[in-house]
């Protein structure tokens, strides 16, 4: 066994570990949501048991969206509101909540795509407060539609007792259903969790920018969370209507509900499968407990409870009671990179003349301002079949702004970028994903890590463009991580990877997405000599695998060794083309970049 496979065996260990826990834990929590009622067989007892089970799985359905994605919904449940009327609606008219349980589902994923759709335009808080302006909206309508709904007065359910009413004289049915929900939205969330979903969710809540680049489309994915999370949120609005068999605007449409869904996954543990069940588990008690005991005296002592648990776990806890089960430690200093001798580095680029090779990409006229100020002007070039096209220039040059729009994250203002697709057919991509899908893959100048993710997992969400399947995500993103000498690091959280552990993850999840051509930002900056010319290795080593690459870089040693051909702008524009030893002889470049000394020493 290798010093680092040894080496590996902690983060692995511990990530068993947590997983074993979490098993134990998740476990233990729903032999406890049905035998401690049971053996206790008291009606209170009950009724506090189906309530933890009942904004367990609200939390839970939530958590999808709230959690995974990253979405403040503060407006939730508007869709829990529409199933709690959709099962009374519908009983008084003598269908079965059964039925209504479905309608009710059916109606929320049309109203949670129709108002999500415009509001993911919107960040942070504004996009908590557009989903509380919706819940008005949809309390506003209760009380309107009197005909429907009651208005304030509310709706009850008919006098009707049986398993098709979903109204039963014993607790234990009632209890039984309301485990199945939690039962249910568990199920989901985990399937979520571990499936290719669940991984774009969490790389779109981490970093957007980068999700794209690996052609996740957020907004689809978005979307389907949260058309989920509203489905389920809706079940149990139903059952929690007939359960309480009465409903009415302010309590269906209630923002105090909203919060305290999103308090017990904050309490758990946000983005965890187990959180949310945790949350509710310690919280619904309290508050339950706490109105029972104080009654009339102290009304609203439970949400000071509240704030105060919340309080506390922010100071102490910030990733909730899940938090504090141990994970894979992040890496922090001991990089397998630094200064390990014995590295040979290839000193000239492939002896194969490009010139002959088919070009794979075009650009045309590109010209992008912002402002005033043009960023691009006029630039047009091509890159050939297993070039490797160097691209350097001073600062603000506008060398990133030309790779944006050689990725599709911004549109020039004219001009276009052609990309010959695997067929041989020219096309023109626009969007991120376009420009993933026909196989361009782009790192970025300061790296952009999924930081809650482990290495492997932010390597997979490169791989999930190729296989959907997990298994065979993982197996892609081990190879790459060991090619990357990321290997030891494989289970530990990315958060804390070195400067060069970053820049090496950053082009391994682009690399796990085994793209036609590569668009490199400085991936050497920052590093020491000998990882620049174990880096030169490496790239050079992607190029013999027939992988065509544009490499942005400040390094001469590494844009002398690489480069088939280098491009030099300046204040957007192109001043010199052609092999690495004759533009740095030419003198606008020593003028405009290079400097003196720098010809002087080539000299
Ligand atoms: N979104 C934007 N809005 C306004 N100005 C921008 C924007 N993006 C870039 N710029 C400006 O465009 C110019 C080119 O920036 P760019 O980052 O492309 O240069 P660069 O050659 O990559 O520089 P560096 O080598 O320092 O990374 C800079 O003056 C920058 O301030």
């Amino acid at each position: 066994m290798t010093a680092m496979s040894l080496s590996s065996n902690p983060h692995k260990e511990s990530a068993v570990r947590f997983s074993l826990l979490y098993k134990v834990l998740l476990a233990s929590l729903l032999c406890a949501l049905l035998i401690v009622p049971v053996s206790m067989d008291d009606q209170f007892v009950y009724h506090i048991f189906i309530t933890i089970c009942i904004f367990a799985a609200l939390s839970s359905a939530w958590n999808i969206v709230g959690g995974f994605a990253g979405q403040l919904s503060l407006g939730h449940t508007i869709f829990y509101g529409i199933g709690s009327y959709a099962g009374i609606i519908l009983m008084n008219l003598g269908v079965s909540p059964w039925i209504g349980l479905f309608v009710g589902a059916a109606v929320s994923v049309v109203v949670a795509i129709a108002i999500s759709y415009p509001c993911f335009r919107l960040k942070g808080p504004f996009f908590a407060l557009a989903t509380i302006a919706f819940l008005e909206v949809f309390r506003a309508l209760a009380l309107h539609w009197k005909e429907f709904t009651g208005g304030a007065t509310g709706a009850m359910i008919p006098l009707k007792i049986g398993l098709e009413w979903m109204v039963f004289q014993e607790r234990l049915p009632q209890l039984l259903i309301a485990f199945g929900l939690v039962l249910l939205t568990l199920i989901v969330s985990w399937w979520i969790h571990s499936h290719r979903i669940g991984f774009y969710l969490i790389a779109t809540r981490e970093r957007e920018s980068a999700a794209n680049a690996a052609g996740v489309n957020t907004v689809k994915v978005r979307l389907i969370a949260v058309a989920v999370s509203a489905a389920l949120t809706s079940l149990v609005g139903t059952f929690h209507a007939i359960y309480l068999s009465f409903i009415e605007p302010a309590a269906a449409f209630s923002l105090t509900t909203s919060i305290q869904i999103v308090m017990f996954a904050l309490v758990g543990g946000l983005g965890t499968v187990v959180g949310p069940l945790l949350g509710a588990v310690i919280l619904v008690p309290i508050s339950e407990l706490a109105r029972g005991w104080l009654g009339a005296h102290a009304a609203g002592l439970h949400g000071f409870v509240y704030g105060l648990v919340l309080m506390l776990v922010a100071l102490f806890m910030p990733s909730g009671l899940m938090g504090l089960l141990p994970r894979g430690k992040p890496q922090t200093s001991d990089d397998p990179q630094v200064d390990r001798p014995g590295v040979s580095a290839t000193s000239a680029p492939a002896a194969v003349p490009v010139e002959s090779k088919a070009e794979i990409m075009r650009v045309e006229h590109l010209e992008k301002s912002f402002g005033g100020l043009r960023v691009t002007n006029n630039v047009s070039f091509n890159l050939r079949e297993g070039e490797i096209l160097g691209l350097i220039g001073p600062n603000g040059a506008g060398k990133t702004t030309l790779f944006n729009q050689l990725s599709g994250f911004l549109a020039p203002d004219s001009g276009s970028v052609s990309v010959r697709d695997r067929d041989g057919v020219w096309r023109n991509p626009s969007t991120p994903a376009d420009f993933a899908a026909i196989g361009i893959g782009r790192t970025f100048q300061i790296a952009q890590p999924f930081a809650a993710m482990t290495v492997e997992e932010n390597i997979m969400v490169g791989a999930f463009h190729r296989f959907a399947d997990v298994r065979e995500a993982r197996e892609v993103a081990r190879e790459t991580a060991d090619r990357m000498q990321l290997g030891p690091w494989l289970h530990a959280e990315a958060r804390g990877l070195t400067v060069g552990g970053l820049k090496r993850l950053e082009v391994a999840r682009v690399l796990a997405m085994k793209p036609r051509i590569l668009l490199l930002d400085e991936v050497m900056a920052g590093i020491n000599q000998t990882d620049v010319r174990r880096a030169i290795d490496l790239i050079l080593k992607v190029r013999d695998g027939g992988v065509s690459i544009i490499a942005i870089e400040h390094v001469m040693q590494a844009v002398m060794s690489l480069s088939d051909r280098v491009i030099v702008l300046n204040s957007g524009v192109i001043i010199a083309e052609g092999a690495p030893r004759e533009v740095v002889k030419d003198p606008t470049v020593v003028e405009a970049y290079l400097g003196k000394e720098f010809a002087d020493a080539q000299a």
